[in-house]
């Protein structure tokens, strides 16, 4: 099966990544690993996810593939970029009753249902907004606050990535099918070429979400590989 190269990187050292529908070559230095939203919200009991009534029971594992991927990807000089979801703590950046944000964040709503959480869920300086205690960004590491589903909206990344000459973005984070999923579709409109981590991502909602957001990505907007493929592809180029 063939590979797919971007045009606009031909002369740098690539990586060639097992992936479906096909593989992909990445140059690990002009590429990015994006951590979406790895907050206790998304990924710990007690948290925003969870009070909401969504199941983050299997959230571990996928806590511990992200920590591998970011370990073998700060190793063989990829940028990592992690994202935090979230508002200031008077909810002023949510947007008011004009804004869609304020009707369909399930975190908002909850907060509407259960005025006792208001000025928890997702505020900055909470509990709620920060990354899990297993995943803490390092020196040379970026971290962005983003005030909506996709990583674009209202951040500096693209002028980040442009500004590096980074045109791959590798996904891993929670969840696949709202900010994992809108941020590689709007990575795909600017040019930049998707991959998902399958196995270090986790829907928020059944199954089913995964499957759904698993096979766009694949079928329309870039390309799906697991962990345990990006770590010993990244090695093959070290050795
Ligand atoms: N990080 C996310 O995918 N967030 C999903 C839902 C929300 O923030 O309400």
């Amino acid at each position: 099966m063939s590979t797919v190269y971007c045009a606009h990187t031909p002369t740098l050292p690539q990586v060639e990544l097992p992936a479906r529908p096909e593989a992909i070559a990445f140059p690990p230095t002009q590429s990015a690993l994006i951590v979406v939203d790895m907050q206790n919200a998304y990924a710990s009991a007690g948290g925003y996810l969870d009070l909401a009534g969504f199941d983050v029971s299997a959230t571990a594992p996928v806590i511990e593939k992200i920590h591998q991927a970011v370990t073998a990807a700060r190793a063989a000089g990829v940028q990592i970029i992690w994202f935090q979801n979230g508002w200031d703590s008077e909810y002023v950046e949510a947007g008011d009753a004009g804004s869609p944000n304020f009707h369909k964040s399930n975190a908002l709503k909850t907060m509407r249902k259960r005025p006792e959480l208001q000025g928890t869920l997702l505020a900055k300086g909470g509990w709620d907004y920060q990354l899990v205690d297993a995943l803490q960004p390092q020196p040379g590491d970026i971290v962005l606050p983003k005030p909506r589903y996709s990583g674009f909206f209202n951040t500096p990344l693209d002028s980040i990535l442009r500004s590096r000459g980074i045109r791959h973005l590798i996904f891993t984070g929670i969840a696949t099918n709202v900010c994992v999923e809108s941020t590689l579709r709007d990575g795909f409109f600017l040019e930049y070429f998707g991959v998902v981590l399958e196995d270090a991502t986790h829907q928020a909602g059944p199954a089913f979400a995964q499957q759904a957001a698993i096979f766009n990505i694949e079928t329309f907007f870039g390309w799906v590989s697991s962990v345990d493929a990006f770590c010993e592809s990244l090695q093959r180029t070290q050795e």
